[in-house]
């Protein structure tokens, strides 16, 4: 007698499958109920001896497993497209240059993005072998001048590294590069611009530290000299004529390397890098330096209200070197713009050469043929570098040398992107970046990049994460406000070990100032009233070691009052409550104050810090949608 098979059994499926399986994946099966040839033909089909009691029961039994599935089916579909609705979270990343946005923005891609990470590590390569040679190549132009006026003064007396010697005329005209001789300010006007890099770490003056509020001059110190002496000659020899000569190479490298790397890798040109701090165009600079998208500044200062201008660059000059489109957020973008996202990284950056290799009409062959020149030049540049190993050394701890820069006061270590005390490990033919040396590595950022971020784990699972790094530097600020609108959060960067610098790109203004200035100007916008702004007061790595070397607070901040003690504790606490002030003075509406102590390039405490930030967002996040 055949059996009668009633029903198949989708909840067979289900409970097979481990329950909760989806409708597709039992519908994709045979079902062993209608098959006598199926080992579990015997389980599933109904007794051949049912009653008609029996079989409504099991039929009924059935119909309600089978609508319990459909249930979880829709209640998966509908789970499916809410993940596809879900809004991403956008954070912004806001402050001055140099202040870490884009290390912030390196560690959360190290903690959360670990494969795009690896895929980037090589192409950081050409970063770090380009802060090499510039930190080389500054110290040589230094060791330049400075052998060309001891020479032009007197010829050097034998025996011993240093003997008397005039004050030289850089002491009478300090400035915030540490290099001001005549043959700098010649080199200046014939490069329009600094002659020393601003990347790295100099204080006020070179050689007569002044109060950025006194604008007083103190007398010459160097160190082992009584203050006001004259100081000592530097007696340089052949050695140091042959590492000039020698080293010479280097030069082509860096100009190689910048060009390959594009503008990010070159510094602000005070002249051209915007008008000075006013207080009412916080953002300032010269808004027709970007193109940006048309206006959406409300209430923003003059400075800003001018973005859209026409008769601006197109384009940011991304890490490649090439000229690519303004990033422009897809709701603004006007009829003739076009964008791109820079959320492939630095890796396709490096790896597409200019021209032919950026060009939007490059063939195939092209492209092809500006990757192996890219190759061919990435070893070549690799191999002059190694073949300086020794000489880069000797010149980076040779005493003289030592001398001389400490006399300048440029402390090249607390720079971005110093590698020269790893030169054994960096300049070697197979070199690979470590974690800790992408983190390092600087290059500025030129408009603005996205970065993605999708979310695995957890509560978070589905979740997109949209982060913009801007580029800080006063010409720049003018591409920020039309990304305020809709971000769910602001990380904004105070570096607090800048209180004794000045600003790259005007040396009138004070770098904990611009800080202030540009934490007023985002809490008092009014596009930014309900927008989470978490606050880091960052390089407190750096600000330990300038206290600790006797560096004073209280004269650079009179405020902060000569009872305070000169130690973290006591000026961090101070700031906290100078940033927390001005958040509760200037928001338009009451909001809460987050804030962060950083020091971004140590990955570990970050990614702690981060964990915290990150939850902190996603919870406003939420909160913002169910309301
Ligand atoms: N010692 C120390 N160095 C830091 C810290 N944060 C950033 N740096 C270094 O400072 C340099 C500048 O940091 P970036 O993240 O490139 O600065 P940015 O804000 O993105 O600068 P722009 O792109 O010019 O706007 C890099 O070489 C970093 O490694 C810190 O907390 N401590
Ligand atoms: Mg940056």
């Amino acid at each position: 007698m055949a059996r009668t098979v009633t029903s198949p059994t989708t909840s067979f499926t289900s409970s097979f499958l481990g329950g909760g399986t989806t409708s597709h994946t039992s519908t994709a099966l045979p079902n062993p109920a209608t098959n006598p040839d199926d080992p579990f033909y015997a389980f599933l089909a109904p007794p051949p001896d049912e009653t008609p009691e029996q079989r409504a029961a099991r039929e009924k039994k059935e119909a309600d497993a089978r609508k319990v599935n459909d249930e979880i089916d829709e209640m998966l579909k509908a789970e499916r497209a809410a993940l596809k609705k879900k809004k991403a979270v956008k954070v912004l990343l806001l402050g001055q240059s140099e202040s870490g946005k884009s290390t912030t923005l390196k560690n959360f891609q190290l903690t959360y993005a670990r494969k795009a990470w690896q895929e980037e590590r090589s192409a950081w390569r050409a970063v770090v072998q380009l802060n090499l040679c510039r930190s080389t190549n500054l110290i040589l132009d230094i060791l330049t001048e400075e052998m060309a006026f001891e020479g032009a003064l007197s010829t050097p007396s034998p025996g011993g590294l240093i003997a008397n010697t005039p004050v030289p005329p850089t002491t009478s005209a300090p400035s915030s590069t540490g290099l001001h001789t005549p043959e700098i300010e010649e080199l200046e006007q014939h490069s329009g611009g600094s002659y020393a890099s601003p990347s790295y770490t100099t204080p006020n003056s070179p050689r007569t530290p002044r109060s950025p509020h006194s604008g007083g001059t103190t007398s010459v110190t160097t160190p082992g000299s009584p203050p006001g002496a004259p100081l000592p000659k530097l007696l340089f020899d052949d050695k140091h004529r042959l590492l000039k000569l020698r080293l010479g190479p280097l030069r082509r490298v860096q100009r190689d390397l910048e060009v390959r790397l594009g503008a990010g890798a070159e510094e602000p040109i005070p002249a051209l890098a915007g008008a000075a701090m006013t207080e009412a165009a916080p953002f300032g600079g010269s808004a027709s330096a970007l193109a940006g998208p048309s206006s959406s500044a409300g209430a923003l200062p003059a400075a800003m209200s001018t973005l859209g201008s026409s008769s601006a660059i197109t384009g940011n000059v991304q890490a490649n070197g090439s000229v690519t489109p303004y990033f422009v957020p897809p709701s603004r973008r006007g009829p003739q713009e076009f964008y791109v996202r820079s959320s492939t990284g630095w890796k396709a950056a490096l790896e597409r050469l200019r021209p032919a290799g950026s060009g939007r009409s490059s063939t195939e062959r092209e492209r092809e043929d500006a990757k192996n020149r890219s190759e061919r030049e990435a070893e070549e540049t690799t191999r002059v570098i190694a073949e300086c190993r020794e000489d880069i050394g000797a010149l980076w701890n040779d005493e003289v040398v030592k001398t001389m820069l400490a006399r300048r006061r440029l402390r090249l270590e607390e720079g971005g992107g110093f590698f020269l005390n790893d030169i054994d490990r960096i300049a070697v033919p197979n070199y690979e970046p470590s974690d800790d040396d992408i983190v390092r590595a600087r290059l500025r950022t030129m408009g603005v990049q996205e970065y993605r971020f999708m979310f695995e784990k957890g509560m978070e699972s589905g979740q997109e994460w949209l982060m913009y790094d801007v580029g800080g530097t006063r010409s720049l600020r003018a591409a920020w406000p039309p990304f305020f609108d809709d971000m769910n959060a602001i990380i904004f960067l105070a570096p607090i070990s800048c209180f004794d610098e000045k600003l790259a790109e005007d040396r009138r203004v004070n770098r904990l100032e611009d800080s202030f200035l540009l934490w007023k100007a985002v809490c008092a916008n009014k596009l930014l009233r309900k927008t989470m702004l978490i606050l880091f007061l960052n390089k407190c790595d750096l600000l330990e070691r300038k206290l600790n070397a006797g560096v004073e607070f209280k004269h650079y901040v009179p405020s902060f009052g000569g009872e305070r003690k000169n130690d973290v504790a006591s000026v961090t606490k101070y700031l906290k409550q100078k940033f927390r002030d001005m958040s509760k003075q200037h928001s338009p509406q009451p909001r809460s104050f987050f804030v962060h102590l950083t020091s971004v390039i140590d990955t570990k405490a970050t990614a702690i810090t981060l964990t915290a930030v990150r939850e902190g967002i996603l919870r406003d996040h939420l909160r913002a949608r169910m309301f």
